[in-house]
């Protein structure tokens, strides 16, 4: 994740990053006019003018306070000129308000979309990465607004430094060391916010993966899959002071950096005060001496007020500035991030239809694990085929999958497609013409069109196949039970939500699965929702269904796969053992100790439950 920089890898960054930093400011601007110019100009404009109103307006009060002794006509036109600026004075801010808001929202909007683009183009292997997703948290909960905050803080800058020139001007006709004194003070300053800003990012930025864990205990003690557990297993009051250790370490750093913040502020402030007032002290002598007219003085002290805030201003305006921009550096380092993938999913000869899928010697080892999760692994499948894969936990079924999906680069070895290697072609054409459900298949809190329809999104609206899909699932009847029929919102999430249970809920996934016009069907472990009996009716109703395809099943119950074409027992990344069930059986390796300490367990039930019948009886 790294461009050399510091942010997103690891290190932390430093001044240097803030200098550096500053290269992506054209990049900003092109946004920022990209989203609207219009807008961006009437901004401009607004703010220029108000960068000039405060020295007018002190220039007004100087006329009114003179005028008293000049005369009538020199009073009216003095109050009118006061008006004039008070009522463009209105004028602006509220329109500011009203153009900032509207800009606001349209940048991050711009902003969030460009996220969760990026998002959905990470390959499998990324979004799993811990560091992009700290990345990704960091973004989303940091870095979106920050372009709004920089544009709205150069207008300030400008429209501060406008002002504090004009209203220069004034002191500088009365003294011009009066008006180096009142500046310099706290461009002083600055130096020492800006490293006290650096740590503040520094803090913030270290805290990614803290804040993840955070969002993680508050989601597992909101959410309603994982409430029960918290409930039963009385884990509340657990996972609340792990939460709170973590809030309570980032408190505790604020605080020492706002104590640090203060003692400098309470020092620049001390020696601002004793600044303006050596000045102001100045100019009472001066009025004293006659030198001064009233109105000049009173314009004077308006002057060294306004020239105090708003050269603070300016100070804060440029260290937030800075800060902003290292976050920025976070939103384009991930914008610009180019996968690892080794291979291209766009690209690669257009591809009809998966006629045999071939591994040869293929070897995966995921990027965090010291040890493989496949092993050589070789073998053919062909279009007709019905595959079982059997293993303990943890022996590498579902990472064969995900490498068979490419969804993942193998780490070794290729693996063929109708005699080509894979990448030779087009990988969304191949993957386009695979129907998986995954064993985490994803329950969408939404209409039963939608979980159904995602399966081929052009198909959405394609009322008949949806029915269809469902009925191959075995689904048809409840889906025509519900009220609503198709449009029924399913979950309990949103409003009228209808809940299914864990096996409907698959037996939906399965309907999805069937959108797709596939070559190959891959039913990844549905033991855990479905009873034997419903898990052997999904997989004898798909294997038939899918008769001139390939087949895939994954299943830990060996008594649901024995009408494969063929079973493979994998053990620690390799296939130990492949071939019928009678074959497997036959050769009374671990297929078949598997498979009789099964079928011993479901007879000894069945007896107990004889036994419990009778006893009843
Ligand atoms: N994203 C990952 N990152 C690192 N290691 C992983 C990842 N996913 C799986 N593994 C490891 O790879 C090995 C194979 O896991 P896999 O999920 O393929 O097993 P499985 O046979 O499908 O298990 P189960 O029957 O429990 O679903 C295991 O050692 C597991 O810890």
């Amino acid at each position: 994740m790294s461009d050399g920089t510091g942010v997103g890898t690891g290190q932390e960054p430093g001044i240097s990053n803030i200098i550096r930093s500053f290269r992506y400011w054209p990049r900003v601007f092109q946004m920022l006019w990209t989203i609207s110019p219009g807008y961006l100009l009437i901004m401009s404009v607004i703010n220029l003018l108000q960068g000039f109103l405060p020295a007018l307006s002190i220039q007004a009060t100087q006329q009114m306070i003179n005028s008293i002794s000049a005369g009538h006509s020199e009073m009216v036109s003095a109050l009118l000129f006061f008006l004039a600026i008070a009522v463009v004075y209105g004028l602006t801010s509220t329109s500011q308000n009203y153009f900032e808001t509207l800009y606001q929202t349209k940048l991050s909007n711009h902003i969030n979309v460009a996220v969760i683009e990026k998002s959905t183009t990470l390959s499998l292997e990324d979004f799993e990465n811990a560091e992009m997703q700290d990345q990704l948290k960091r973004v989303q909960n940091e870095s979106g607004f920050r372009p709004f905050q920089i544009a709205k803080q150069i207008f300030s800058i400008l429209s501060n430094v406008i002002s504090l020139i004009s209203i220069s001007v004034i002191i500088v006709s009365w003294s011009w060391w009066a008006a180096v004194i009142l500046i310099i003070v706290p461009a002083i300053s600055f130096f020492t916010f800006l490293k006290i800003g650096q740590q503040e990012f520094v803090n913030l930025w270290s805290r990614a993966s803290k804040s993840r864990s955070a969002w993680y205990l508050s989601y597992l003690i909101s959410r309603d899959n994982t409430f029960k557990e918290v409930k039963l297993y009385n884990l509340g009051a657990h996972f609340t002071q792990k939460y709170k250790a973590i809030t309570d370490g980032f408190f505790k750093q604020d605080k020492k950096l706002a104590a640090n913040r203060v003692k400098y502020a309470s020092l620049y402030e001390l020696i601002e005060i004793i600044a303006s007032f050596t000045v102001i002290v100045l100019a009472m002598l001066s009025a004293l001496r006659g030198a001064l007219p009233v109105g000049n003085v009173v314009a004077i002290l308006q002057s060294i007020t306004q020239i105090q805030s708003r050269s603070e201003a300016v100070v804060q305006e440029l260290l937030a500035l800075c800060q902003n921009n290292l976050y920025l550096e976070q939103l384009f380092t991930f914008l610009d991030y180019e996968e690892k993938r080794a291979f291209s999913i766009t690209e690669g000869e257009k591809l009809h239809a998966i006629k045999d899928i071939e591994f040869r010697d293929v070897s995966f080892q995921y990027s965090n694990s010291d040890h493989y999760a496949l092993h050589n692994l070789n073998f053919t499948i062909r279009t007709g085929q019905k595959i079982a894969i059997v293993g303990h936990n943890g022996s590498g079924k579902s990472t064969l999958i995900k490498l068979l999906m490419k969804l993942y680069q193998q780490s070794a070895g290729r693996i063929l497609v109708n005699g080509q290697d894979i990448n030779h072609w087009n990988i969304e054409d191949y993957q386009r013409r695979i129907g998986v459900v995954f064993q985490d298949f994803v329950q969408y809190e939404m209409s039963v069109r939608q979980n159904i329809g995602y399966g081929n999104i052009q198909e959405i609206e394609n009322e008949e196949k949806i029915l269809t899909s469902a009925q191959y699932a075995g689904i048809q009847p409840l889906v025509q039970s519900f009220p609503r029929g198709l449009d029924t919102q399913l979950g309990l999430w949103f409003e009228e939500g209808h809940q299914l249970s864990g096996g409907q809920w698959q037996r939906i996934a399965i309907a999805r699965a069937f959108m797709r016009e596939a070559d190959v069907y891959i039913l990844d472990e549905p033991s855990s929702f479905l009873d034997p009996e419903a898990e052997r009716d999904v997989f004898e109703r798909m294997g038939r269904l899918i008769e001139d395809r390939i087949g895939i099943f994954i299943s830990h119950r060996l008594s649901s796969v024995n009408f494969a074409d063929q079973i493979w027992v994998m053990d620690q990344g390799e296939i130990i053992e492949m071939g019928t069930h009678r074959e497997l059986m036959a050769l009374n390796g671990n297929y078949a100790r598997m498979y009789r300490i099964q079928a011993e367990s479901y007879a000894s039930k069945e007896q107990e439950e004889e036994v419990l019948h009778t006893n009843m009886g």
